[in-house]
């Protein structure tokens, strides 16, 4: 199958050479080619350039896209839209006045939904998950991160982490799966954290890696939560599976957990709302990508990551949208990269790359998706006909996505 996009008016995100990601002041160039073509074959961008030189070979469908952009699709690196109902309640309970920490210490928020998950069947929350995933899909997504957490037991953590891998066999969007059997503390083990720590460690990390289960190891590093010791000892039980560090860090308070990111290679540390100057400088020249989730800090009214900051500080940053029923019920790239700008003073082009290659990025997925690269996956966004990649923030709240192509097909257009 060999598809020409043609009179594309703006083709963004333009690498010839592959990069991992963008870091500081390159975060605020986005290299685009003006009245541009592009061919994809087989699944991958062939080739791309302008129209001058547009290709007059035979193709199995031609795609007119005057007027429109075309930009790879969103890179959503952390969320958790694998989950059983909602917590709508607890939303009228913030509006009345109650914080998102009181209603977790009356045993709501992640224990409500681990509740409502174990009670759930598998087929019940992988039709409820899919609704989501082809909802963000059509929202231009994809490449997303799904993680487990709502499960907190072993059995309920298995559900969760088989719908997600039933979820990658039937869609062609790039999966990849986190275990995040440390997100909170069952009830049952309330007054004994360690033993639950050690069910992680000793039954759940190995039964995950024998079943192939999940890529990813993550923990909900907070005062709260898990400790940064915890955190440190689940992480180096994970690794000896095989599985990469991408953990929760820095949510409400700052305890040290971004450092044992870096300590331990975290591919990603994710929130970073409240950030030391000491947290900034430890991950200067690491590979560890930080990720700013600004849907949650505007869904819980928490602070928003100091994107500025970072950025100016020389670091690479990444967007995600943490697409869960409780701080961020929302799966919209659009939405994320707008707040980055209005809220975080991100510029079109640095939110741009944040939530593409350094997302990609924040998945190992670099390699494949996150730019309009020769050889890369052709997953792309089609615009609707806009004057400028500037209206996809500037007007938040819509949607700009015509139409979406995964490995180079249309899927709901
Ligand atoms: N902070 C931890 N986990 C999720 C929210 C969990 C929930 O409230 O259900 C997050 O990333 O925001
Ligand atoms: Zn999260």
């Amino acid at each position: 199958m060999k598809i020409l996009f043609k009179n594309i008016k703006e083709l963004l995100q333009v690498r010839n050479e592959p990069i991992k990601f963008v870091s500081g002041k390159d975060m605020s160039i986005l290299p685009t080619i003006k009245h541009a073509f592009l061919v994809a074959e087989n699944g991958l961008i062939l080739d791309f350039g302008t129209m001058d030189d547009c290709p007059s070979a035979s193709f199995d469908a031609i795609i007119d896209c005057t007027g429109k952009m075309v930009m790879p699709t969103w890179c959503d690196s952390h969320t958790h839209l694998v989950y059983a109902g909602n917590r709508e309640g607890e939303f009228v309970d913030r509006i009345n006045g109650l914080t998102y920490e009181e209603i977790a210490n009356n045993g709501g928020g992640i224990l409500n939904s681990a509740k409502v998950l174990q009670e759930t069947s598998e087929e019940e929350l992988y039709n409820q998950s899919k609704v989501r995933l082809e909802e963000i899909i059509k929202l231009g997504t994809g490449a997303v991160e799904i993680k487990s957490g709502y499960g907190l037991s072993v059995a309920a953590e298995l559900k969760m982490l088989s719908v997600i891998k039933r979820l990658k066999e039937n869609y062609p969007i790039e999966i990849k799966a986190t275990l995040l059997g440390a997100h909170a503390v069952p009830k049952e083990f309330k007054d004994d954290k360690n033993a639950y720590v050690d069910l992680v460690i000793n039954e759940l990390i190995p039964k995950v890696a024998e079943e192939n289960l999940a890529e990813y190891i993550d923990v909900f590093c907070e005062t709260g939560y898990f400790s940064v010791e915890d955190t440190t000892r689940i992480l180096q039980a994970g690794k000896q599976y095989g599985l990469i560090p991408k953990i929760h860090v820095n949510q409400f308070t700052a305890v040290g957990g971004v450092q044992v990111g870096v300590e331990q290679h975290a591919l990603s540390v994710d929130h970073l709302e409240e950030m030391r100057e000491e947290d900034i400088k430890v991950l200067k020249d690491t590979n560890t990508m930080p990720v700013a989730l600004p849907g949650c800090s505007y869904f819980l009214s928490i602070p928003y990551t100091p994107a500025r900051k970072m950025i100016d500080a020389g670091l690479p940053l990444a967007l995600a949208t943490d697409y869960n029923p409780g701080s961020a019920p929302s799966g919209n790239m659009n939405f994320v990269v707008s707040t980055a700008c209005v809220k975080m003073k991100m510029t079109p082009e640095e939110a741009i790359n944040a939530a593409t290659i350094n997302g990609a990025y924040a998945m190992g997925l670099h390699d494949k998706l996150g730019s309009i690269t020769k050889g890369k996956l052709a997953n792309m966004i089609i615009t609707k006909p806009i004057n400028s990649f500037g209206v996809i923030p500037y007007s938040f709240g819509q949607s700009h996505v015509e139409s979406v192509f995964v490995k180079g097909r249309p899927l709901f257009t």
